[in-house]
């Protein structure tokens, strides 16, 4: 199996990637990292340390690495049975011209094997986005061809993977914790389901990019604005503070008990998910910064995303919301001179006022009562 994955960075070397060599595929890192190109393809292997409960030590071997950029790329693409991508849902639109262009090439080879993409980022439907990228960047005669060849694949992937510390002896080891999820959807494969250990599938994916993106990443990005306002530079340490913990909680269950709703969820079992989604928080092996999770904020604070969308889920049942007002509050309180969003978003509050601002960012245009509890809470977090 050829396999190139797109983004060599944390969940790329740290869950996707290592799935990937372990299930014996020929593979191909893609970043614009140089550096972290040329140190993949010099070297050709890195370690995974697993802590937290049955810690150990993994090592991934025989990877190599190009620039994702490149005629390489390209030529790779067009030979590939699959591809994975883990660079940030902003960054989905800037691969797909080089996408299109090896599917092009791989169309004027004659190579009529299935292929699969499968986007891993904290999105819904990401891979589906993707495709849409891929479609307007080639020639509107090839889309039947792709449509009978190419499989997108959307998929949900969780395991928490902060940035390795700067001591670390080799900059390409990554430290992850032992959880680790990856589900795709088993409807959109072209061929055979490709036999990978760790990945698992599903014809019910919708249910699990939910209950995942709107339980671990809303407590993860309530966790981070709230760490930050009360000064804690990391998950752990704002995870344990008793009144950053109850709101969490809190808002996870609001969002809970939308997918409940939903989704028909087990009550029981879905408290449980929390608790363990709590646990997984505050690992004491993990440094994992606030800043990290708490990173490009007016994602996070768009209508599709884990702090809005299950918001308007408890609108849609008539269910409590305060701790997730809160923590909308919060992420609008977040400020970081590195992440180019927090600035932006700054701006935005000094040049058009809260109220403005909120509704823009958040789409919550027929809905000004609830921009006007958001402000009020926005409001007095500043005067604290
Ligand atoms: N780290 C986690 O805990 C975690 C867990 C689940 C999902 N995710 C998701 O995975 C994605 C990546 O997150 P991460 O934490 O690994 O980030 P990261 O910054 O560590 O890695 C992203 C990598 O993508 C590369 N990249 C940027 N532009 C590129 C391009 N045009 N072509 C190829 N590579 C490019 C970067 O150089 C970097 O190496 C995000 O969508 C994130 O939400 C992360
Ligand atoms: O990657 P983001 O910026 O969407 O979210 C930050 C973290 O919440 C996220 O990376 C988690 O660590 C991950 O989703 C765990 O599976």
């Amino acid at each position: 199996m050829k396999a190139i994955h797109f983004g060599a960075g944390n969940i790329g070397r740290g869950f996707i990637g290592k799935l990937l060599a372990d299930a014996q595929a020929e593979l191909t890192f893609a970043d614009v990292n140089q550096p972290l190109v040329d140190q993949l393809a010099h070297q050709q292997h890195y370690q995974v340390n697993v802590v937290g409960e049955n810690a150990r030590v993994e090592q991934v071997n025989r990877v190599s690495a190009i620039h994702s950029n490149s005629q390489d790329a390209i030529r790779q693409i067009a030979e590939a049975d699959i591809i994975t991508t883990a660079v940030g849902p902003q960054v989905l639109s800037k691969i797909a011209s080089t996408l299109a262009q090896g599917l092009i090439a791989r169309h004027q080879s004659g190579n009529q094997q299935p292929m699969n993409i499968i986007a891993c980022e904290n999105m819904v439907r990401g891979t589906s986005q993707l495709k849409q990228h891929v479609l307007l960047a080639m020639p509107t005669e090839l889309h039947g061809w792709v449509e009978e060849h190419v499989g997108f694949v959307d998929s949900a992937v969780d395991r928490i993977v902060p940035p390795g510390s700067a001591a670390n002896d080799d900059p390409l080891d990554v430290t992850v914790e032992t959880f680790s999820e990856w589900i795709v959807d088993s409807t959109q494969f072209k061929g055979q389901l490709p036999d990978i250990a760790g990945m698992e599938s599903t014809s019910n994916l919708m249910a699990y990019i939910e209950r995942k993106l709107f339980t671990l990443n809303t407590g993860h990005a309530i966790t981070a604005y709230l760490g930050q306002l009360a000064g804690h530079k990391t998950i752990r340490d704002a995870i344990l503070d008793p009144a950053i913990r109850d709101v969490v909680k809190g808002a996870m269950t609001e969002s809970g008990d939308v997918l409940i709703k939903r989704y028909g969820f087990d009550p029981v079992q879905h408290a449980a998910y929390i608790e363990k989604i709590l646990t997984r928080f505050e690992n004491p092996y993990l440094h994992d910064d606030v800043e990290r999770v708490g990173r490009q904020p007016l994602r996070k604070l768009s209508e599709g995303d884990r702090l809005i969308k299950p918001l308007r889920g408890t609108l849609e049942y008539g269910l409590p919301y305060s701790n997730l007002v809160m923590g909308i509050a919060a992420a609008l309180s977040y400020r970081s001179s590195n992440d180019p969003q927090a600035q932006e978003m700054v701006d935005r509050l000094r040049d058009n006022g809260v109220t403005h601002t909120v509704t823009q960012v958040c789409g919550l245009q027929d809905e000004p009562a609830l921009v006007a509890q958001i402000v009020n809470v926005y409001n007095a977090m500043q005067r604290k």
